[in-house]
């Protein structure tokens, strides 16, 4: 959903708020609240985000998603106070101030190392500097300091949950890894060995096996580890199985119109470690564009090298995962095949109603195809200095070819991209929107483009008929992403039980009959609800201490039933609305393009 109806949403929710309710915005008010009625308290930030993701259910908790629902929450909030307190900021302040100061001792706490300390003046220490108090008077100067802060705040958060991921990531990956890589090793051996008995390629194989003496002769630190073992990943991945290396082999012949020769398969078959090689060194590369201040600043917040997110992920969706394995996978694989009139797709539109899978189709192509993934929201291009937005969407672009192959996704793209021209269009929204449309027509540029370092552009949108027509046209794939089939909602369903129990008698195809209407999104959250079931039964009517001498295998061991699907489903009904889809329909019998 786009953020400001989540906003309008939460806000409408709060004003009414009944105060014996035990709902998320309640419990949201009674924290905020505190720091109005009591000084001394603080709210630190990973108790703030480990909130958020407790009562947000659609999170699922992805960490990566917080960040926009903390500025969804802080704005609703911002908002009620509005209302209800007459530009009361004093409570709101405070939270500000000691995100801000918790940000750094959370650094210490998890050991991530410390941030910049912002210099005294700031506008969040201009804010500090003001007394406590009515803010009926003062109240733009402080709302815009606030505004800044805000950013600034959000800005921190998503540094500060990609760094706590990333190390999290690497903790677990670590010890897992070293012992997986071993395994991958011998087995792509065993499967390059098996290959060459069949006499395909003999110089592939010993590509193969070079690339991984190379990895496992190189490895001395464990940052190298962790980046090695996904390098081994996607290489076990991509021609781990004898299978894949010929449907890439097929597709090859298929798309070279017909390459037959042995050479040709050769050469073919020695893109694929050309490929990794460029992988293996995408992260070294070094930004020598313009304004290395600002990239460096979007480096932190947006560069996302493994989403891992994998194909067999994402429920359905067939005919969009093809566009996309040409728009981004071949031209990768076959470089020299796209080129000139067969230049590959630079812009790639997806659309469809909400939680429908489009941010999850994009990390999936990052991680697949092991190209960079820059994943951008409209909020991180939208600076608040004069010309700033412009400068930073040209670092973006700038950032993505040092780091290609790479994919940039701009999710909500509608919300910089509105139609050129209308009332509501802003000045500085003007000017991003121009400079976008430039360096999009740089990335269709063949002169500029090296083969195999492509920059893709992905970009989703709820609201398709609102994108400037200008930009419609130069995102030359348009793919409908619609709400999933009973063939995708079974699998989808499948996908979200793998790691659960199922009790006799669960009718999956049942379950797909009866979500018709729901979106991938809604399927996950009654996933989730029916898997919680049984705990609830579970500990229904007992205190914390017995709870807590639950032997914890025996509530591993419940079962999801068939009655825990239907009471889910008594709770949850579908976010998106027949017009909502009507509407999607209608823009791609005008405007799609698959
Ligand atoms: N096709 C799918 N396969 C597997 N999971 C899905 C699929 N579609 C949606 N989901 C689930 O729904 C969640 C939200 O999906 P995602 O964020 O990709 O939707 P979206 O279309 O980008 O939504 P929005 O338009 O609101 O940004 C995912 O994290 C996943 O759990």
């Amino acid at each position: 959903m786009v953020k400001r109806q989540k906003v309008e949403n939460v806000q409408e929710k709060m004003v009414g708020v009944d105060p014996n309710s035990k709902s998320k915005e309640e419990k949201m008010k009674k924290i905020f609240d505190k720091f109005d009625s009591n000084k001394d308290e603080h709210l630190g930030m990973t108790e703030l985000l480990g909130w958020i993701m407790a009562v947000e259910p659609t999170l699922n908790n992805d960490f990566q998603r917080v960040p926009s629902f903390l500025s969804i929450y802080l704005d609703a909030y911002r908002s009620f106070l509005v209302v209800s307190k007459g530009l009361s900021y004093t409570g709101f302040t405070r939270i500000y101030i000691d995100c801000l100061r918790n940000i750094d001792h959370d650094f210490n706490t998890l050991n991530i190392g410390s941030l910049e300390i912002q210099p005294i003046n700031t506008p969040i220490h201009q804010v500090a500097s003001l007394k406590a108090g009515p803010a009926v008077g003062r109240g733009s100067a402080e709302a815009k300091a606030l505004q800044i802060a805000s950013q600034q705040l959000s800005n921190r958060a998503i540094l500060h949950i990609q760094q706590i991921q990333q190390r999290l990531l690497q903790q677990q990956t670590q010890q897992q890894l070293a012992s997986s890589m071993a395994t991958n090793y011998s087995n792509s051996i065993l499967s390059n060995n098996n290959r060459s008995n069949n006499s395909h390629s003999a110089g592939l194989v010993n590509n193969y096996r070079n690339t991984m003496q190379q990895l496992s002769g190189g490895i001395s630190s464990a940052g190298q580890v962790y980046n090695y073992g996904n390098t081994m990943q996607q290489v076990g991945g991509r021609i781990g199985s004898t299978a894949q290396v010929n449907s890439y082999r097929n597709t090859g012949q298929q798309v070279g119109g017909g390459i037959s020769s042995a050479a040709q398969v050769n050469n073919y078959g020695n893109t694929m470690p050309q490929v990794n090689a460029v992988e293996g060194v995408k992260s070294k590369e070094k930004y020598n564009g313009p304004h290395p201040e600002l990239a460096a600043r979007l480096e932190k917040e947006i560069l996302d090298t493994i989403p891992g997110v994998k194909w067999d992920d994402v429920a359905g969706l067939s005919e969009a995962k093809r566009i996309l394995q040409e728009a981004v996978v071949l031209p990768l694989l076959i470089p020299e095949y796209f080129q000139g009139i067969r230049r590959p797709w630079r812009g790639v539109l997806m659309f469809g109603p909400p939680g429908t899978g489009k941010t999850l189709l994009a990390k999936a192509v990052a991680t697949e195809c092991g190209t960079t993934f820059l994943n951008i929201s409209c909020s991180s291009l939208c600076a608040k200095w004069y010309g700033e937005s412009e400068r930073l969407t040209r670092c973006l672009f700038e950032l993505a070819r040092t780091h290609a192959p790479s994919t940039i996704f701009i999710d909500e793209i509608d919300s910089l991209c509105s139609a050129r021209g209308s009332a509501t269009e802003h000045e500085a929204s003007r000017r991003v929107k121009s400079e976008l449309l430039v360096q999009i027509d740089g990335l269709n540029n063949n002169s500029n483009n090296t083969p195999g370092k492509s920059v893709t552009l992905l970009a989703a949108t709820n609201f398709p008929g609102n994108l400037d027509e200008a930009l419609r046209r130069r995102l030359e794939k348009r793919i409908y992403i619609p709400l999933p089939d009973f063939k995708s909602r079974k699998e989808l369903i499948k996908i979200n039980l793998k790691s659960v129990m199922l009790a006799p008698g669960m009718d999956i195809d049942q379950v797909a009959r009866k979500t018709e209407g729901y979106s991938g999104d809604d399927l996950t959250n009654i996933c989730r609800d029916a898997s919680l079931n049984g705990m609830r039964r579970k500990i229904a009517g007992k205190t914390t201490d017995e709870i807590k001498n639950i032997s914890k295998s025996e509530i591993l061991k419940i079962p999801v039933t068939m009655d825990d699907f239907l009471e889910a489903l008594d709770k949850i009904h579908p976010t998106v609305s027949p017009e909502d889809i009507e509407r999607h329909e209608k823009w791609y019998s005008e405007f799609g393009s698959s």
